[in-house]
C-alpha cells in the first residue's frame, strides 16, 4: 500500500501534533458546556477519533453519513444521506468534524440542515482546507492544513474506498489513478 504513495503531504506525528493542539482549544472554549459532536462517516473517522482523544471535557458523539464522491475524484455535485443522526440537534451547540473542504458542498448542505433543524450554535472543525477547490460558499472555522489542489489521500481519505487506513496524508503515484 506505502509503495503506492508518490509523496507524504503531512506526517503522522503533525497530524497527532495538531490534533493535541485543536483538542486543547477546543477544550478551552467548550469548558463547561456539553457540545455534540458531529463525524462525517466516512472520511472524518480517524481525525474525530483523534481529535476528541485531546478534548477534555464533557461531549456528546453522533455520525452522519453521507457522501457525495462515490468513491472517485470529482464530486457528483449531490449530497446523499445514508445515515442521520440518532440526536436532535435542536438547541445544541455543535462541532462538526470533517476530513477536508474541498468544494464546500457537503458542509453548505449540512449547515443549511443543522441551522433548519434549529441548532444554537454551528462549529466546523476539518484537518484539511482545499481552497482551490471550492465551489460553494463555505469556510471553517478550525482548520488543521491547507493542501494544494491535489487530489489527496490517507487517514480518512479514499480513492475507491482504498488508503483511508494510512496514518498520513498523501499523494498517488499517477499510474494508481489510471493516469
Ligand atoms: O467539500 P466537498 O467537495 O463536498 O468534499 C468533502 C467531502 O468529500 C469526502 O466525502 P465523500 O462524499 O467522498 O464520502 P466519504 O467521507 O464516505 O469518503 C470528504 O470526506 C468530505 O466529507
Ligand atoms: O482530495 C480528496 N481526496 C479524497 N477525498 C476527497 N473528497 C473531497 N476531496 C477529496
Ligand atoms: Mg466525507
Amino acid at each position: 500500500m506505502h509503495n503506492e504513495i508518490e509523496k507524504i503531504l503531512i506526517s503522522e506525528d503533525e497530524i497527532q501534533q495538531k490534533c493535541k493542539e485543536l483538542g486543547e482549544q477546543l477544550t478551552k472554549e467548550y469548558d463547561g458546556r456539553f457540545p455534540l459532536a458531529i463525524g462525517v462517516l466516512k472520511g472524518a473517522m480517524p481525525f474525530m477519533g483523534d481529535l476528541l482523544k485531546r478534548m477534555e471535557t464533557h461531549l456528546e458523539m453522533d455520525f452522519m453519513d453521507v457522501s457525495s464522491y462515490d468513491g472517485g475524484m470529482r464530486s457528483t455535485g449531490e449530497v446523499k444521506i445514508v445515515k442521520d443522526l440518532d440526536t436532535q440537534v435542536e438547541g445544541r451547540d455543535l462541532i462538526i468534524v470533517e476530513d477536508i473542504i474541498d468544494s464546500g458542498l457537503t458542509l453548505s448542505y449540512l449547515v443549511d440542515l443543522f441551522k433548519y433543524r434549529k441548532a444554537k450554535s454551528i462549529k466546523i472543525v476539518t484537518l484539511l482546507d482545499k481552497p482551490e477547490g471550492r465551489t460553494s460558499h463555505i469556510k471553517a472555522d478550525t482548520i488543521g492544513f491547507e493542501v494544494p489542489d491535489e487530489f489527496v489521500v490517507g487517514y480518512g481519505l479514499d480513492y475507491n474506498e482504498k488508503y483511508r487506513n494510512l496514518p498520513y496524508i498523501g499523494v498517488l503515484k499517477p499510474e494508481v489513478y489510471g493516469g
